[in-house]
């Protein structure tokens, strides 16, 4: 069962055409993962879902609901969150409060209410020290702290943007079991991801995005052996 629809979505940047006529569904319970070369319009059309931007052309539903006109903030209490792929914690805040905003803002949670399932986030995700300052806490800890405060949200869809960059092994290791533990709980997840072993092993499904258009989807297996597939990332002509 489809949980989102895009309907021939096209953005423009003035004469750049960053997502061209794309039409794709997420499927309710699935690890989709968005995959392309730098800058064929995965973190666009990611924007445009989350409200992030306004699409030029075309239409996105959730769940039932036409969101195309809605604004970012009204998405988000519907149940689509997103992280970002250039981190953007609060420097000023400590862990658990970083992740409180999450629910104050998009739950309407008081401070009291907010800082208990704020908490109880950081356990889930395994952050052990949700007092500390950022200045004192691993990357894996600020991603995994963007994933929690995008999940204070309580979403129903989870998209997330690069949160592999920058790990090593054992952290990949790590994310990749707790990407699979927030699917576990029924968040459908969309991924964008340049580490391709990360996407082999956690996607069902992949959608590959190149110049703004969709040139392959199906399993990981079957279209990274496609030959327009392997052309987009060599840069060749297919
Ligand atoms: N706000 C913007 N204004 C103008 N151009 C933009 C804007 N956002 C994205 N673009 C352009 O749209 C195209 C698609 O960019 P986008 O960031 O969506 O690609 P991407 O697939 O996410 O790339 P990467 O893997 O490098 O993050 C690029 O040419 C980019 O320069």
């Amino acid at each position: 069962m489809s949980i989102l629809k895009v309907d021939r979505v096209t953005k423009r940047f003035g004469g750049l055409v960053a997502v061209n006529d794309v039409t794709m569904e997420i499927q309710k319970g699935e690890i989709l993962g968005l995959i392309g070369p730098n800058g064929a319009g995965k973190t666009t059309l990611t924007n445009l879902i989350s409200g992030v931007h306004l699409v030029s052309e075309g239409k996105i539903v959730f769940e039932g609901t036409d969101i195309t006109l809605l604004p970012a903030h009204k998405r988000c209490k519907l149940g689509i969150a997103r992280t970002f792929q250039i981190a953007r914690p609060l420097k000023n805040l400590t862990v658990v409060e970083n992740i409180m905003i999450g629910g104050l803002f998009g739950k309407g949670e008081n401070l009291k209410t907010g800082r208990k399932s704020a908490l109880e986030l950081c356990e889930g995700i395994g952050l052990k020290k949700p007092d500390e300052t950022l200045d004192r806490i691993t990357v894996l800890d600020i991603k995994k702290m963007e994933i929690a405060r995008a999940m204070a949200t309580n979403p129903k869809i989870l998209f997330l943007d690069e949160v592999m960059s920058g790990l090593n092994m054992d952290e990949t290791r790590d994310m990749i079991y707790t990407v699979r533990k927030i699917r576990d709980t029924g968040v459908t997840i969309c991924i964008i991801e340049h580490v391709m072993s990360v996407i082999r092993e956690l996607t069902e499904r992949v959608i590959v995005l190149d110049r703004g258009e969709i040139i392959a989807e199906g399993p990981y297996s079957v279209v990274s052996m496609q030959h327009n597939v392997i052309s987009a990332y060599l840069g060749e002509d297919a």
